[in-house]
């Protein structure tokens, strides 16, 4: 007798609810993708480094003339190593979010990480949108809200204003947790990446998170914003690339900053060297 999730809705197959992905015909039970998106959401929750409660209490908290002259007046080097150190930091929750979502850690090693290379940073940007504050153009860095002057000294005003713009669009969008968080998940579980082994894989969990996707927003009555996150994946593509960019102008002028002081986890997600699996 099979057991229920074995036969609800288009799935017509069982198979192994340890192993979500082992290939099996394009259909998938309803309960299957539920269960998908409540975990997906759940993983979010747990690794989004600050409630949005916490955010919305300190949206108003804005550094003083002070302070702000403090920042500006900081080193190149030393404003980029503490910017560095800050997205770091988002990096490793995004690592951990990734690491929950259902298939992921079946995937081989070097999978994981070729998709962690260039998804873990455009779900940071995503995900900044719950720290901007579009009343005043700020973001939260170090405690407080602040505006693209504050970070005056990076060197890097155009890219602030792209990431700042960025921010902007996104929260037009007003996207629900669970919709940043199953959106995070498609950035990050990208079939079109170069040099993945298991494509094939990797295509079918998009695929079910794309029907994660669709099913929640019919639930939310929101259809319309599927074309609209469609369309911010290639913006986000070119912001990420912008970075790494910048990365590269700042690398030159201060190599022994980059070798010596950045976080290793950056160098290894944002620099072309290969990457290992322990600081993951
Ligand atoms: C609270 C949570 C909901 C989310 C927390 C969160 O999103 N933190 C981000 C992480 C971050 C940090 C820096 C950047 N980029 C830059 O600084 C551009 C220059 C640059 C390029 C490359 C390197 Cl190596 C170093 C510096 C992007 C993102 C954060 O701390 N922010 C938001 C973005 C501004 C520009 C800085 C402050």
């Amino acid at each position: 007798q099979p057991s229920p999730d074995q036969t609800i809705g288009m799935g017509i197959r069982s198979y192994d609810p340890e192993d979500p992905y082992c290939p099996y015909p394009s259909s998938h039970s309803l309960l299957h993708i539920e269960r998908l998106c409540d975990s997906i959401v759940r993983s979010h929750r747990d690794t989004s480094q600050f409630r949005l409660e916490e955010l919305q209490a300190l949206r108003w908290k804005l550094f003083s003339r002070e302070e702000i002259h403090a920042y500006q007046s900081k080193s190149v080097d030393e404003m980029w190593q503490l910017c560095a150190l800050r997205l770091t930091e988002a990096v490793q929750y995004v690592v951990e979010f990734a690491k929950s979502i259902p298939g992921f850690r079946g995937l081989g090693q070097n999978d994981q990480i070729t998709l962690l290379k260039t998804g873990s940073m455009e779900v940071v940007l995503v995900r900044m949108s719950r720290c901007f504050n579009t009343e005043n153009s700020t973001v939260f860095f170090d405690g407080k809200f602040g505006s693209t002057e504050l970070f005056k000294s990076l060197g890097c005003g155009d890219l602030m204003v792209a990431v700042f713009d960025f921010a902007h669009r996104m929260c037009a969008l007003r996207l629900t947790e669970q919709q940043m968080a199953l959106f995070s998940s498609l950035v990050l579980i990208n079939p079109d990446c170069p040099c993945l082994e298991d494509r094939g894989r990797v295509h079918r969990m998009r695929r079910d998170l794309e029907v994660c996707l669709s099913h929640m927003l019919r639930r939310d009555n929101q259809e319309s914003l599927q074309d609209k996150l469609y369309q911010k994946v290639s913006v986000l593509r070119s912001l990420c690339s912008l970075h790494v960019e910048k990365l590269h102008w700042f690398s030159q002028r201060y190599p022994l900053t980059v070798h010596s002081v950045f976080p290793p986890l950056y160098k290894e997600l944002f620099t072309s060297d290969l990457p290992s699996v322990d600081s993951l």
